[in-house]
This record gives structure tokens, C-alpha cells and sequence, in this order.
């Protein structure tokens, strides 16, 4: 169980972890037995569609940044999942980092000289940056949903998944300024190839202003507003349902080089490509998804072999 829920939805703002995380979204058909994390708790639709749906706990903890490798590790490996949906357990999506952790996790490296604390905060760091990294790293698409407050180490999730959607009530702010530090888990990597301003981006980076719904949609941070969280999640899952419905060799190459095309030159994407679909292309989804196309048919309607 987790102490200090903040209400009966369970929302977890000031929390300390003393047990398995217990889901408070309580969805009917949790199965937080198959993983057994602390900070989040997973729900698998084995249907038609494959996917997972992911519930986080409201501030970020060290067991939160190991967590999300543990799980995004097993998620890339899973053939029986396709897509991720990334949701928020409370009214708000994330306070970010917990700030009673950071005090005796983060700013107290060990080490007997200045060279060894820095070589120990480097790596702690670094340990940090990978928590999100996975997520981008991961070939299966994910998909984030957004409510309430996104507040700086939630930026840093936000910006690694592949599609963001919020609610009307959603904020987003990139808070790390105000508590002294230059975001450092991926939010300034990753926040100018997301939105196309460069200006709003420093804007946001060096004031920590909230940006709001309406804002965060026409900036391109989000997609999609929704006017409440049930809306909303019952987007996230019906988009996942039309990804995953879709041939995983398709999809999780489409992401794979998708990512590959923002960090290179068009022409290293191109032959990247090239080399990609050399032998993706040789692959039955094709012909079983020209032939649905031929047939007017959505390709929800094939089953492809697990990838
Ligand atoms: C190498 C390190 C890499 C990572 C870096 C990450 C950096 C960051 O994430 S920077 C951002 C840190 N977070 C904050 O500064 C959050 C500030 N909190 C808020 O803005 C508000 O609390 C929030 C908008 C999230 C919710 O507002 P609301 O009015 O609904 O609730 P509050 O009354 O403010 O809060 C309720 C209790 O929760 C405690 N709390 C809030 N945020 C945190 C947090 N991040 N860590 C720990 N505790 C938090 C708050 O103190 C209240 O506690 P209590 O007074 O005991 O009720």
C-alpha cells in the first residue's frame, strides 16, 4: 500500500512507498500481480488488440525511474503487446519529481573527493536520463494521456512518447528552473524537435510558466484535447485499438524511423530506410494487408503473426 493519498481518488502527491503500488484508478480488470511495481500498475486488454495500459503514480520516486526501465524493457520484448498507453492515476498527471526523494537521493552523491561525488552524480544522473529514454527507445508506439497538472519531470516522460493528448484542464510546465536546476532527464533534448518554436520552447524552459491546454494544441505539444479524463482515456484506448490492429511490422517500423529521421539528415534516413525495408518488406502483413485494402476491408480485420 502507499501512504498519503490526498483523497478518495487517490490522488498521490506527498507519498511513501511501503508496499506494492495499489492501483487507485481501480480499474475492473487490473492485474497488477503480472508486475509487481511499486509506482505504477499495468492492465492488459488480451483481445482482438493487444495492448497495455499503464497507470503512474502522481510524483516521480527513485523506485518510479527504475521501475520504467524494468517495464519498458519487458514491454519492448513482449510480442503479446503492441501499443502503450501511459495514463495518470489521479486529478493531476504528475507533480514530478518527488521532492522529498530528490533531497536524499539526487543532491547526496557519495564519493571521497570532488572527482568521485561528480563521477557518482553523473552516472545517477544518467541512471535518471534512461528512465525516458526507454520509453523512446521501446518500438511499440506510446501514447500518453494527460489531466491536471505535468509538472517538470513529467515534461521530460511526456516528450519521450510518441503521442500526447491532454485534457482541458491540463498544464504543462517545465518547472526545473524554479527549483534550481537545468532540466536534465531529456525535456531540452527533446521539447524543440516537439514543438516547432524555438522561442516558446526557451520561453518555457527559462520562465517555468504554465502552458495550458489550448496553447500546448496549437504549439503541437498535444494532438488532441479532450474535455475531461474519461473522455479522454477512452481515446487513448480506441486510437491504441486502431494501432494495434495494424501489422506490428508496419507500426513499430514506422516508429523506429521516425525517431531515426528526427536525429539524422534526410538522406542518412533515407538509406536507413532502405536498409530497414530491405527486410521488412518481405514480410506476409503485406500481401494479407493489400489484399484487405483490395477488398475495401480494415486491416483490424487480419490477424498478423506476433512480432
Ligand atoms: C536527476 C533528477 C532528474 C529529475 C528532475 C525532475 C525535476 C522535477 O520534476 S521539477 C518539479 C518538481 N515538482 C514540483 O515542484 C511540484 C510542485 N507541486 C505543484 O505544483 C502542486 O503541488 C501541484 C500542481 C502538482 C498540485 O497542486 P494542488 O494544489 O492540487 O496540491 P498541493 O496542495 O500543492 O499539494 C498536495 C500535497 O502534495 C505535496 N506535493 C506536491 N508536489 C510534490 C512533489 N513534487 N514532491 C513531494 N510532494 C509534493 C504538497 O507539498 C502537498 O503536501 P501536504 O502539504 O503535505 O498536503
Amino acid at each position: 500500500q502507499i501512504r498519503g493519498s490526498r483523497d478518495d481518488h487517490g490522488v498521490l502527491l506527498r507519498s511513501v512507498l511501503i508496499g506494492p503500488f495499489s492501483c487507485p484508478a481501480k480499474h475492473s480488470k487490473c492485474n497488477d500481480t503480472v508486475f509487481p511495481y511499486e509506482c505504477m500498475c499495468i492492465l492488459y486488454f488480451f483481445e482482438k488488440i493487444h495492448f497495455l495500459l499503464l497507470t503512474l503514480s502522481s510524483t516521480i520516486h527513485p523506485s518510479s525511474f527504475r521501475e520504467m526501465v524494468e517495464c519498458f524493457t519487458q514491454i519492448a520484448e513482449d510480442p503479446d503487446c503492441r501499443v502503450v498507453v501511459v495514463s495518470g492515476a489521479g486529478d493531476v498527471f504528475t507533480a514530478g519529481i518527488d521532492l522529498m526523494d530528490m533531497a536524499s537521493e539526487v543532491l547526496q552523491p557519495e564519493g571521497d573527493d570532488m572527482a568521485r561525488t561528480s563521477w557518482n552524480m553523473r552516472r545517477i544522473i544518467a541512471k535518471y536520463q534512461e528512465t525516458f529514454s526507454v520509453i523512446e527507445r521501446c518500438p511499440k508506439p506510446v501514447v500518453v494521456a494527460v489531466q491536471g497538472a505535468c509538472v517538470g519531470g513529467g515534461v521530460d516522460l511526456i516528450t519521450a512518447c510518441d503521442i500526447r493528448l491532454c485534457t482541458q484542464d491540463a498544464w504543462f510546465q517545465v518547472k526545473e528552473v524554479d527549483i534550481g536546476l537545468a532540466a536534465d532527464v531529456g525535456t531540452l533534448q527533446r521539447l524543440p524537435k516537439v514543438i516547432g518554436s524555438r522561442s516558446l520552447v526557451n520561453e518555457l524552459a527559462l520562465t517555468a510558466r504554465k502552458m495550458y491546454a489550448d496553447e500546448a494544441k496549437e504549439s503541437g505539444l498535444v494532438s488532441r484535447v479532450f474535455p475531461d479524463k474519461e473522455a479522454m482515456l477512452a481515446g487513448a484506448l480506441e486510437m491504441a485499438g486502431e494501432i494495434a490492429g495494424r501489422s506490428p511490422v508496419a507500426v513499430q517500423g514506422t516508429k523506429v524511423n521516425l525517431i531515426y529521421s528526427r536525429d539524422h539528415s534526410v538522406a542518412e534516413g533515407l538509406n536507413y530506410m532502405a536498409t530497414w525495408n530491405m527486410s521488412m518488406l518481405q514480410t506476409e502483413d503485406v500481401m494479407k494487408s493489400a489484399a484487405a485494402s483490395m477488398e475495401k476491408k480494415s486491416p483490424k480485420t487480419i490477424t498478423f503473426s506476433k512480432l
